[in-house]
């Protein structure tokens, strides 16, 4: 479904940000992509969104160089991409988020369902507008939400557990288990340092310093991350994180 084939991003002032990463996510497939601090993940997400354009290398999604489409004809096509940190959207309800998000007209039931699903007490939720009043922890389960209602082929959340409660988390964990039991013809790229989100992945990537390091399925190589700094040459505190 989605192939990145060499891509590297280097900004002229600054270190290689990417250097020659090269990636499939088949289709059905749930990856999440690991690995220290300012490894390159995020900037990986967002190349594939179309909000970076990579200085050299070639995307493909269902066979289609996209390497120079627009994040709209992405989105089109049946990318979404989670932020890291969410975009607010001054004057917007949650309910018109979710539905211009799931392109049907929604019921309040049907908004309050998928605001459900991630944890949220949907009818406090729902006539709320998506601006700087909501925690960092709503805006992020929005967010899923939105990306659930969505429903593209190919789904990118960036460390959606970033600011979410203990409580919460355990919620979010059943979400994504969902997500993957009913992932078919799509496929779920997640970035995240959680070993419980990485139980679920059919496939890990190890992104560290701009480079895959590993990738693999997660019985390769899971053990090895959590093996510690004896046996795992990219645990994060051998990166000196
Ligand atoms: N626009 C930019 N200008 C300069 N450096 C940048 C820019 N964007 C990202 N970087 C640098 O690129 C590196 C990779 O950042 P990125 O956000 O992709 O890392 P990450 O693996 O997602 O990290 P984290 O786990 O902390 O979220 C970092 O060193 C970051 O400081």
């Amino acid at each position: 479904m989605l192939e990145l084939k060499n891509i590297s991003l280097n900004l002229a002032d600054s270190k290689d940000i990417l250097n020659d990463v090269s990636l499939n996510v088949e289709s059905g497939k749930f990856v999440v992509i690991t690995g220290p601090n300012g490894g390159g993940k995020s900037t990986l997400a967002k190349i594939v969104a179309g909000i970076f354009k990579p200085t050299s290398g070639q995307i493909l999604f269902d066979g289609q160089d996209i390497t120079n489409a627009s994040i709209t004809d992405r989105a089109r096509m049946g990318i979404s991409y989670a932020f890291q940190q969410p975009v607010r959207f001054k004057g917007i309800k949650v309910r018109d988020l979710i539905t211009l998000a799931a392109g049907r007209e929604l019921t309040t039931s049907g908004v309050c369902e998928y605001l459900s699903e991630v944890g949220l007490c949907a009818r406090d939720y729902v006539d709320r507008e998506v601006n700087a009043s909501l925690s960092g922890g709503e805006i992020k389960r929005i967010e899923i939400a939105m990306v659930m209602a969505r429903g593209t082929k190919l789904s990118i959340f960036d460390e959606p557990e970033a600011g979410i409660d203990l409580w919460s988390f355990q919620n979010l964990i059943q979400v994504f288990r969902k997500l993957h039991d009913g992932i078919h013809g799509s496929s779920i790229i997640i970035i995240s340092h959680q070993e419980r989100i990485m139980e679920i992945a059919d496939e890990i990537v190890v992104l560290s310093n701009g480079k895959v390091l590993t990738q693999g399925t997660r019985e390769e190589v899971l053990p090895k991350l959590l093996g510690g700094t004896d046996t795992c040459h990219f645990c994060p505190r051998e990166e000196g994180v």
